[in-house]
This record gives C-alpha cells, sequence and structure tokens, in this order.
C-alpha cells in the first residue's frame, strides 16, 4: 500500500501492544444487555480468540452477523488506524458482543498499538484523513467518550 513493510515491526513493539481478557458472565435478561456495546477497536489490528459459548457479531453490508466460534482460528479484526493508514480501503470493522442467558463466556484479545507518538498518515494521495498521532487519537477518544458520552473516532480526523 506504499508504507515501508518494516512500520509494522518498528512501531507496534510488544510493549505498546496490549492483551484484554474479556469474562461475560451469564445474564438473565441477555435480550436487553450487551456484553460489549457496539465499537470500533481503536489500533491497527486485534487478534481475538473466542470461546465456544459465542456472541461475538459483526457488522456485514450493514447487517449483523454472528461470528461462529472456530476453536482452531484465530479472528484478525482491522482497526481504524489501519483504516486511516490505507486511506479508507480497508474499514475498522464494527462489532459487538451479546449475551447469553446460561453461560459464561470468555475472549482474549490482542491489540496491536503502536507509541502513542506514531504519526498515521495514509500512503495515497489525496488523503481522506489528515495526519495525526496515536496519542491524539487516543486522546480525542477518551475526550468525546467523556464530554458526549461515545466515541466519535475517525469521522473526528475527515478532512
Ligand atoms: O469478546 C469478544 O469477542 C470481542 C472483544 C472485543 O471486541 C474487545 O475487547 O474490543
Ligand atoms: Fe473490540
Amino acid at each position: 500500500m506504499g508504507h515501508i513493510s518494516s512500520f509494522f515491526a518498528e512501531n507496534c513493539l510488544p510493549n505498546t501492544c496490549y492483551l484484554r481478557l474479556n469474562r461475560y458472565p451469564p445474564c438473565p435478561i441477555s435480550s436487553e444487555v450487551f456484553g460489549l456495546m457496539p465499537h470500533t477497536d481503536s489500533d491497527f489490528l486485534t487478534i481475538l480468540y473466542q470461546d465456544q459459548v459465542g456472541g461475538l457479531q459483526l457488522v456485514k453490508d450493514k447487517k449483523w452477523i454472528t461470528v461462529k466460534p472456530n476453536p482452531d482460528a484465530l479472528i484478525i479484526n482491522i482497526g481504524d488506524l489501519f483504516q486511516a493508514w490505507s486511506n479508507g480501503i480497508y474499514k475498522s470493522v464494527e462489532h459487538r458482543v451479546i449475551t447469553n442467558k446460561q453461560v459464561e463466556r470468555f475472549s482474549v484479545a490482542y491489540f496491536c498499538c503502536p507509541s502513542y507518538d506514531t504519526m498515521i498518515e495514509s500512503c495515497k494521495e489525496p488523503s481522506i484523513y489528515r495526519k495525526f498521532s496515536f496519542g491524539e487519537f487516543r486522546q480525542q477518544v477518551q475526550h468525546d467518550v467523556r464530554t458526549i458520552g461515545y466515541k466519535v473516532g475517525l469521522p473526528r480526523f475527515l478532512i
């Protein structure tokens, strides 16, 4: 895509990436409560493992579809930074988790993030997003969540 091939190796180092262990307890009112609200991940790529219970859904062709659990597979989700970096060619996938009435569910997510000072810019002109640092992006997301109650994300950086 016109970026140098060592970009990830140089910028997404073990000390800037992180692992999250998610536990979703059984929920008697599962039709009314999300395990995780619809969102996109604020990283480059997320490597996800879900157990056999299932519950992960993503948007495909404007519809929510269920990601069938597969014990032999990892799920790779594209995040917001990849979308900006590819100038919108690769889309950050919107996803959510629905709860289960009876069974507890676990998942493990590894978020591939660069350092806060890494500049995210598209390889293509005209770029649809202005250049920003990952730190600026995180700050903007946190500011929006605090002040308006939700993440706006990449649309804030459209030119
Ligand atoms: O539990 C899952 O399957 C998804 C977790 C997730 O989307 C996240 O941690 O950002
Ligand atoms: Fe996520």
